[in-house]
């Protein structure tokens, strides 16, 4: 195996080998031209993204195809000298991992990936970059859990959170840039939001905070869309992090952090919190991660597509409220297209109108698992201000705009028609829409009205006769 260096470019094959080597010539042996080279850029990748996730080498001595599990905690060393560059410790690094942070440098055309033991371990170690008096703007749409960490921060450590609307970034960004510019040391945002699924300008917001103070440092939670989606490096931000446990593993088998960066100094100063904190990821979850991120492409463009279907299906074909960054009426749907042209990602939520009705929705699937998390290969249902965004305050959640009814889907690889057809049922047994000769179609408000008195036993229905 390789040593613990970061940078990229060994596992690449030199230069026109493979070009010579596989030459494509018509029948009487002329050259024909070079394949069509794809529209997305390869930010420096020699290939395109799907080959990259799954293309890997690696120096192990017996030449396995898939890379070792170094589960080892230390390492023999050849002298009582100080080591120099090879291992000593898991801690401070690990084969396996190493192997993982440059395959995941690659990817993300980042000078160094780090990969920690959860999404949140991401967070925590680039919040160890602040001082006390400094501030943080964050956004108003956070994860509850990144939202507590802040709480924990501006309680404990003498930071100071502004949480912003960073869909109107002209307006509510001036007035803190203008009036903390120089103690405005980390902006962080999440894209899209998690639950509502709101989009932020990551290059106009970037422009803005390094313009005002260019020693600011823009962080992005990329978990949403992974980089298969969207590289918020490339769109103006210092730092990325992503939950890893979510679509680059995509079996929800493990936890994992990832956090890259294309400034050496900072990759330094993370790398030493790391080490120093004790959080980097194991070497056996370093190997299910590489394992897992072979087929992010496969598992995403079938899950882009699916979401897609059940996002138009729930709008159109059902009636709701729909937030989806791919459905043309999402507000920003041109500025996601421009920021990730690949994809609008596999969650999406809907309000139903009522919290009774959207319980009874989630209560009453059986494909789609009532389950925190996204990014797996099953589908997922779930009621956020009740489970993944519980650690808000309802307060809170209110100013913020996060209603009480609001039901997350995140969308798997199942057939899409049975995930329909899963939702149609529960959506009729919580008498959200009713099916008719002409199709399903959304109740109306005076239908709901009485559907929900009979279920009370105001009046009578077909399920109450005995009782009168
Ligand atoms: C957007 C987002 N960021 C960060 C996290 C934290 O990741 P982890 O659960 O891996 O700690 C989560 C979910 O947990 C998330 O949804
Ligand atoms: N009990 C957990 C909730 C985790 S939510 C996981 C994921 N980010 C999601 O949005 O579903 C906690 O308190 O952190």
């Amino acid at each position: 195996m390789d040593g613990p260096a970061h940078t990229e470019g060994s596992e690449r094959p030199a230069e026109g080998v493979l070009a010579r080597a596989f030459r494509h010539t018509d029948l009487e042996g002329h050259d024909l031209p070079p394949s069509p080279t794809p529209s997305s850029p390869r930010n420096g990748r020699r290939y395109a993204m799907a080959t990259e996730l799954v293309y890997t080498e690696h120096g192990d001595q017996y030449h396995s195809s898939s890379v070792p599990i170094y589960q080892t905690a230390t390492f023999k060393q050849t002298s009582s000298r100080p080591t120099d560059g090879a291992y000593d410790y898991t801690r401070s690094g690990n084969p396996t991992r190493s192997h993982l942070e440059r395959h995941l440098s690659k990817i993300t055309s980042s000078h160094r990936c780090l990969v920690v033991s959860s999404g949140m371990a991401s967070m925590d170690v680039i919040t160890r970059l602040l001082s006390p008096g400094d501030h943080v703007i964050a956004g108003d749409d956070l994860y509850g859990g990144s939202n507590r960490l802040l709480k924990y921060l501006s309680t404990h450590s003498g930071i100071t959170v502004h949480h912003l609307d960073t869909t109107t970034p002209l307006t509510s960004f001036p007035p803190i840039l203008t009036a903390h510019s120089q103690k405005v040391k980390l902006v962080l945002l999440e894209s899209p939001t998690n639950p509502l699924i709101k989009i932020c300008d990551i290059p106009l917001i970037s422009t803005l905070v390094h313009t005002a103070n260019p020693t600011s440092i823009v962080v992005v939670d990329n978990t949403m869309l992974s980089p298969y989606l969207c590289n918020p490096l490339l769109l103006g931000a210092d730092i990325v992090y992503e939950s890893a446990t979510k679509y680059l593993s995509g079996h929800h088998d493990l936890m994992a952090g990832i956090i890259y960066t294309n400034s050496p100094p900072l990759a330094s100063r993370l790398a030493f919190t790391i080490n120093a904190s004790g959080c980097a990821l194991s070497p056996f979850d370093s190997f299910l991660l590489l394992r897992g991120i072979k087929t992010l492409s496969v598992r995403l463009d079938k899950q882009l597509l699916s979401s897609h279907a059940i996002a138009v299906f729930l709008e159109q074909t059902c009636g709701f409220r729909v937030r989806y960054p791919g459905l043309p009426s999402h507000p920003q749907h041109d500025l996601h297209s421009r920021l990730s042209p690949r994809g609008a990602g596999a969650v999406l939520s809907f309000e139903t109108g009522d919290v009774s009705i959207s319980e009874k929705i989630v209560e009453n699937t059986r494909l789609w698992a009532i389950s925190v998390s996204f990014g797996c290969v099953n589908s997922l249902i779930s009621l956020p201000c009740a489970m993944s965004h519980a650690s808000i305050d309802k307060k809170v959640r209110e100013e913020r705009g996060m209603p009480e009814d609001l039901i997350r889907l995140c969308v798997g690889i199942e057939d899409v028609n049975d995930l329909i057809d899963d939702l149609t049922t529960a959506l009729v047994k919580a008498g959200a829409v009713k099916v008719t000769v002409d199709g399903i179609c959304p109740l109306s408000k005076a239908e709901r009205e009485k559907l929900q008195a009979e279920a009370e036993g105001k009046l009578s229905g077909p399920g109450n006769e005995q009782s009168t």
